[in-house]
């Protein structure tokens, strides 16, 4: 088997969180957790997520524009390619390990594409000496040589020779795309780390530029790392795609499978956001309601069980899913001090007279959908004695009586990665639950 072009091993990291006149450190951001992923020689692997998830982090620890906290990144272009681990366990072609030289070397065949490419030009530089600056920097001093190289660049990207001396204002959002493409391969790389490279764009010319990514891929041979917050996208332009979720990578796989397949609910919520142009398309899907979780504070077990529209229910419990979901949310706001009972009270009386208790319980029903009746009568009787004691102001035994019996098993585990079809792995309980239940050929 050839080996990877990149190998990315349990890459963490963390920001430490300083506080206080000494600067001490109090905690630290997890922004990327622990990530482990190869991309092939010629291939595109996505890296998708909502903001806030990583994407970025990764990249930028990847390329080594920041130092990771952990983790292993071996890249094998560059002419490195066939090193074998050293005696040590470690790898000669460890980038976080590389020395000063090693790294300059390196930046020639790893190079980075970034989201906004306004901010990422000199505008007091023409484009063409944008480009030919990494000739320079990387030695090579015959001016009417680079001029020829940036040139040539230039037009295989959709541009004219002509266009060296022109600046970065006199070109279109899409065109400077094209010249950062343009500087991204000037040095030859084996690697493209692109950062959301068509999100700043027009829709229209999102496709061209995507199209152009495509060709030039091919006509480069190169490996992509394509950082994309949108799963259309990631399914016109990659192989495989990677799905990250508060630093860590829940769900890996061939994009069609990806697709047609998908395993994790995060993967599943991200799917149902494609817009479509079928507006019967989207009745059923599946809204992927607040904001990531901050890093700083992960929740346990599986990161997604807070948002999660799957999470499971205890050994025992067995209710509509919506209003297990409910229960969970109105638990964890009970228990954060986030109900503001009188202004439920106000809004129901904003519609007619002053309301009962039973319908304030109503509408706080209603905005955590849950159900009317639970149909599990214990369950439907603890939540009845929560809200009683929530009404009567005293929310932290509202909170313990919910927290007592609204548990899931998500919150507890931490779920391992369990493998489905042919380099697909998916890191969820329920996976590891079916996996368990699936029976064992070898206990025949
Ligand atoms: N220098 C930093 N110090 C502390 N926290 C940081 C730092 N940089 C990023 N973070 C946090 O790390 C998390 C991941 O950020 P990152 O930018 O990598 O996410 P992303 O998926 O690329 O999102 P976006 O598309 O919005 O950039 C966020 O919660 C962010 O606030």
């Amino acid at each position: 088997m050839t080996e990877p072009l990149l190998t990315v091993r349990d890459l963490k990291k963390h920001y430490p969180i300083r506080k206080g006149v000494f600067n001490r450190q109090v905690g630290a951001a997890r922004a990327v957790d622990g990530i482990s992923f190869d991309i092939a020689e010629g291939e595109t692997l996505g890296l998708v997520g909502e903001s806030g998830c990583g994407k970025s982090t990764a990249a930028s620890s990847i390329i080594h524009l920041e130092e990771p906290t952990s983790g292993e990144v071996v890249f094998n272009g560059n002419g490195r390619e066939g090193a074998t681990r050293n005696p040590d366990g470690s790898h000669p072609n460890d980038v976080t390990e590389f020395s000063d030289e090693e790294l300059k070397e390196f930046r020639r065949g790893a190079q980075m594409v970034f989201q906004d490419p306004s901010s990422s030009f000199d505008p007091r530089m023409s484009v063409g000496n944008a480009v030919g600056e990494l000739l320079k920097v990387h030695g090579m001093s015959d001016r009417h040589r680079r001029r020829a190289i940036v040139e040539d660049l230039l037009e295989r990207v959709g541009l004219s020779a002509s266009d060296f001396d022109r600046y970065p204002h006199e070109f279109s959002g899409g065109q400077k795309q094209r010249i950062a493409l343009a500087r991204a391969l000037v040095l030859n790389p084996d690697l493209i780390i692109a950062d959301e490279p068509v999100s700043a764009l027009d829709v229209s010319i999102q496709a061209e530029i995507l199209s152009l990514i495509d060709d030039l891929q091919d006509e480069f041979g190169l490996s992509l790392l394509f950082i994309s917050h949108d799963m259309s996208v990631i399914r016109q332009i990659c192989d495989r795609v990677a799905v990250m979720y508060l630093g860590e990578i829940v769900e890996i796989g061939p994009v069609e499978e990806i697709f047609t397949n998908p395993q994790h609910p995060y993967t599943e919520a991200l799917l149902s956001s494609i817009p479509t142009p079928d507006p019967r398309a989207s009745v059923g899907g599946i809204e992927l309601k607040g904001t990531v979780p901050s890093p700083t504070n992960p929740p346990s077990g599986c990161r997604f069980h807070t948002r999660c529209h799957k999470v499971i229910q205890p050994d025992g419990v067995d209710v509509d899913q919506d209003d297990w979901r409910g229960l969970l949310n109105l638990r964890d706001k009970i228990n954060t001090g986030e109900i503001d009972v009188e202004q439920v009270r106000e809004n129901v009386a904003a519609s007619g007279t002053e309301p009962t208790d039973s319908e304030v319980q109503a509408e706080i029903r209603r905005e955590f959908d849950i159900g009317e009746t639970i149909d599990d009568p214990e369950l439907e009787e603890t939540l009845t004695e929560a809200m009683n004691l929530l009404l009567d102001d005293n929310a932290e035994m509202a909170g313990e009586f919910l927290s007592d019996e609204v548990t899931t098993p998500c919150a507890q585990t931490e779920p391992s990665k369990t493998a489905h079809a042919s380099d697909h792995e998916s890191a969820c309980l329920l996976h590891e639950d079916r996996a368990s239940a699936e029976p064992n050929p070898a206990d025949d």
